[in-house]
């Protein structure tokens, strides 16, 4: 079954949801997230007796960690909960949550112990959450560095503490969990920059609360469901002319592997024909790994196909400028990558072009590309790439695609999505002209934009994800071994859909 997408809000929403249900909740919000993480913990300890570790801190988050430990306490189970600041300056429900274990005869030690022989059973975060507000320094990080020191499973609670929930940077130092409840909804810094790498696995526990119903989600997960309307099984009686032509230009002297690449990509994500017209006059004739590919010069490619993909190993001269300017003048959905993207960077006339668009636009940048176009630096797009990938869906009125781990895509309506699927084996040359390919095949077959934009995201990392399953990669994981998986997995998700 293709599962249904989970919404994502950042701290800001969720704020407003915990707001508006508060009020009402019984039991209250921190006892359904302290018993909530307590059946998660009893997940992760079968078959680990002995003693678990709760670290709480001063706010909220360590107040889940009061009513987790209670909850411990009663069903019998050794306990131990490390809290370093005044419980008297807890706030109000943190305060209950840390009266309650105390009454149940809880005891509180100020600093961590030493572990027991045996390890703990499990390490449980319950620092911070939401309402971490700059970097951990002191004491907090010093007790951060000795839990992540600890061997055995590690689990954070609402939020590794040290990473941001909006962004996932890490402030300071960050607990490195090796699992994380998450409470309400997803947050997006969770799942992008540092996040993935400190959540280990994500679980969201709703608490009970429909968190739409409160405050409309302005993002969303990536999941094949939501592009599942494009799995249309082929009639017995199709032919190519049926899945579009995509086009695909770059390739200027020295530069001709990436626009090849993108189309095997193309041609594999079910094109019915794929032009790829080359700017380098020296350029082959032919593909000879993947002769199906049309190859043309740049122009001649032009004045085909559905759908238009300019960048791959494009270059950035007055060729290329005016190759560039005559697809911006096109009626076809337009993928503009690499090369493309730096020449709109640096003309102010072309980036005009491409906003005054009638026809679709998606941008495709990686952190640097992204920098040029909004002109910042990579670091600044890093800092907030949920903020950079709005900004430049708005600035240029197009659909953007900051690549990354946990891509970001944000359509000129304002909605956004982030994509879960991919791994380290991606960062390899090649990887960007792929997902470019796809997009072009995608688009080419007339999947409407935001699908294909959604699909191409996912499939290139699930392919990815596919290849690691089978041993090959992370390590020496090529961009030519993508689109096969792609392929595979295209056809798999298209017959399970009609199997349900
Ligand atoms: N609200 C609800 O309904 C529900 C909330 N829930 C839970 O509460 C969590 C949010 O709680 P929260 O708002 O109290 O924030 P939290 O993450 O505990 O940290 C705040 C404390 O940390 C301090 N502090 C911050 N940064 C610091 C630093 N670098 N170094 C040192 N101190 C620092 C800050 O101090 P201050 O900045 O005021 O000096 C304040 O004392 C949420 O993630 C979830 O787990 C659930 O129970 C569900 C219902
Ligand atoms: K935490």
């Amino acid at each position: 079954m293709l599962q249904s997408s989970q919404p994502i809000y950042p701290v800001a929403g969720i704020r407003t949801i915990e707001t508006a249900a508060m009020p009402t909740a019984k039991p209250p919000l921190m006892e359904r997230a302290g018993r909530a993480s307590a059946e998660e913990a009893v997940r992760l300890m079968i078959d680990r007796p002995g003693a678990l570790l709760i670290a709480c801190g001063p706010g909220n988050n360590g107040g889940d960690g009061f009513v987790m430990a209670r909850h411990f306490l009663q069903a019998g189970r050794q306990v131990v909960v490390a809290f370093s600041g005044d419980t008297a300056k807890l706030p109000g429900d943190a305060k209950k949550a840390w009266e309650a274990w105390r009454d149940a005869g809880g005891e509180t030690l100020s600093d961590l112990p030493a572990a027991p022989p045996e390890g703990w059973a499990l390490v449980v975060d319950a620092l911070f959450g939401i309402g971490l507000q700059r970097p951990i320094t002191g004491r907090y990080a010093e007790w951060i560095r000795a839990l992540n020191a600890l061997p055995g499973p590690r689990m954070s609670i609402d939020v590794p503490s040290g990473l941001c929930a909006d962004t996932g940077r890490v402030l300071g130092v960050a607990f490195r969990a090796t699992h994380t409840v998450t409470f309400i909804a997803l947050k997006p810094g969770l799942l992008t920059l540092d996040g993935p790498d400190h959540c280990g696995e994500l679980v969201v526990k709703r608490l009970d609360l429909d968190a739409n119903a409160f405050l409309p989600a302005p993002g969303w997960e990536v999941r094949p469901a939501l592009f599942a309307d494009q799995f249309t099984p082929r009639r017995l009686n199709a032919h190519k002319g049926l899945f579009g032509d995509a086009v695909i230009i770059g390739g200027a002297p020295s530069m001709c592997g990436a626009p090849l690449l993108a189309g095997r990509a193309a041609l594999r994500a079910g094109a019915g024909r794929v032009f790829v017209g080359l700017l380098d006059p020296r350029a082959p004739a032919v593909d000879l790994v993947q002769p199906e590919l049309m190859i043309r010069s740049a122009e001649h490619a032009l004045s085909e196909g559905q759908a238009i993909a300019i960048g791959p190993g494009l270059g950035r001269d007055t060729v290329a400028a005016d190759l560039l300017r005559q697809a911006l003048a096109s009626d076809h959905a337009l993928v503009l990558d690499a090369d493309a993207l730096n020449l709109i960077a640096d003309d102010d006339t072309l980036a005009g072009a491409a906003t005054r668009r009638h026809a679709p636009v998606v941008l495709t940048p990686h952190p640097a590309e992204a920098a040029r176009l909004l002109k910042c630096s990579p670091d600044q797009v890093q800092q907030n790439r949920l903020d950079a990938v709005i900004e430049l869906s708005r600035r240029f009125d197009a659909h953007a695609v900051l690549k990354g781990h946990g891509s970001l895509i944000a359509h000129p309506n304002g909605r956004w999505l982030i994509n879960r699927s991919g791994n380290p084996g991606m960062s390899a040359a090649g990887m960007g002209d792929v997902l470019t390919g796809l997009l072009a095949g995608l688009l080419a077959q007339r999947w409407p934009i935001e699908a294909a934009i959604i699909g191409a995201v996912h499939l290139h990392g699930a392919a990815a994800d596919l290849l690691l399953a089978k041993g090959i990669g992370p390590i020496g994981m090529s961009a030519s071994e993508l689109p096969d998986a792609v392929r595979i997995l295209l056809n798999q998700w298209v017959a399970q859909h009609h199997r349900q």
